[in-house]
């Protein structure tokens, strides 16, 4: 069996209608592919029309699932509102939500203006929390035990230079997630999150990450388990949490990252030590401990 292969059994999703923000592209629409595939109705938003529609008609050939698009900027209520009416049209109601869409800059932040902050912060930390919202009356409402799958980062815990507005978004996204788990938990609806490390998407490695850093930061290289991710795999993680499979778990974050995000181990600089030279150290300490040094 290979990491980069479909894990839930067929049909896991049957019934399911779930929306998948930023669908039209990267990890959203690589998730939205599995949860065709897997028997779900799915419907994909973001602001792109045209991209929308080309991912909708590719998706719907690939997988034979049911799938629409819905234009809808995500920092807009009444454009998520509509979002959820036209799902509920086609396909009788909603039960998950995958808060996907995402903005962010790599940049010094002393350099970002006062509208640059905004937007990524508005796109990541409202846009999530109005779609969550919009969702969580509904379900209460109508006593649907919906399930949200929100998409952060590593940072989002450990903080990071140089992303701030989304780092600062994310850590919003996070504590939202754990914070509804609890209150929302008596009406049965769940709230998960992934923190993925690196997964090569356009958005991600061409706008994000332009060529010279990319070269220079050799994701591979500082990655314990030595590659960035597959789609598949996070797919996987995903199809997971937002089914009925994971119906005991809420308020996790996931982290997918090949060990990334252990790097901050405070002697974890000992990587770049050679064998030889781990043999002269070992020599080191044990000709100190035969001499009885000890610290004054
Ligand atoms: C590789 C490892 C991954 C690590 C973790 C990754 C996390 C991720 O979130 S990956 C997701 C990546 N995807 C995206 O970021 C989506 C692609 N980006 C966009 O679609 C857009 O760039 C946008 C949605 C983020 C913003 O587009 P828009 O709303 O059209 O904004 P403007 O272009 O009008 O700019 C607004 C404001 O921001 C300033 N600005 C834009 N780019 C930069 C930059 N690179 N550095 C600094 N400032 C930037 C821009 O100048 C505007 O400000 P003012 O000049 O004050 O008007
Ligand atoms: N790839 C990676 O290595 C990592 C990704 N992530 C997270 O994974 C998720 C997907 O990222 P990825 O696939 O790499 O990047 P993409 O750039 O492909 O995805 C971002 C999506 O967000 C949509 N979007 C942006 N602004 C808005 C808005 N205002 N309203 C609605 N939708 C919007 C974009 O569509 P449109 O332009 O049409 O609006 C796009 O489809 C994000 O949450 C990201 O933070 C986290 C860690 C690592």
């Amino acid at each position: 069996m290979a990491y980069n292969e479909g894990m839930l059994r067929d049909g896991a999703l049957e019934n399911r209608t779930i929306i998948v923000t930023g669908g039209g592209t990267g990890l959203g629409k690589s998730m939205a592919a599995y949860f065709l595939r897997l028997g779900a109705n799915v419907v994909i938003c973001s602001r792109k029309e045209d991209i929308l529609e080309k991912t909708a008609s590719e998706l719907r050939q690939s997988t034979g699932g049911k799938i629409i698009y819905v234009p809808c900027d995500v920092r807009k209520t009444e454009q998520i509102e509509n979002v959820i009416a036209k799902a509920v049209e086609a396909f009788g109601q909603v039960d998950g939500l995958v808060n996907n869409s995402a903005g962010n800059f790599i940049s010094p932040t002393e350099r970002l203006s006062y509208k640059a902050v905004d937007t990524v912060v508005d796109i990541v930390l409202r846009g999530t929390y109005y779609f969550t919202l919009a969702l969580g009356k509904y379900w209460i409402e109508n006593h649907i035990k919906g399930s949200v799958l929100n998409i952060v980062t590593t940072y989002a815990t450990t903080g990071s230079g140089w992303v701030v507005p989304s780092a600062m978004a994310k850590a919003g996204v996070l504590t939202m997630t754990k914070s509804l788990a609890f209150e929302w938990g008596r009406h049965g609806i769940r709230l998960n999150a992934i923190a993925p490390g690196p997964f090569p998407t356009k958005g991600a490695w061409d706008r994000l990450f332009p060529e010279e850093l990319a070269a220079k930061f050799a994701f591979e290289n500082r990655i314990p388990l030595a590659r960035t991710g597959e789609h598949q795999e996070l797919a996987n993680l995903a199809a997971y949490l937002i089914s009925d499979f994971s119906a005991y778990m809420t308020g996790e974050v996931i982290t997918l990252d090949g060990g990334e995000v252990l790097a901050g181990g405070q002697f974890n600089f000992l990587k770049e030590i050679t064998d030889n030279q781990w043999d002269a150290i070992e020599e080191q300490i044990k000709s100190a401990t035969r001499g009885g040094k000890s610290p004054e």
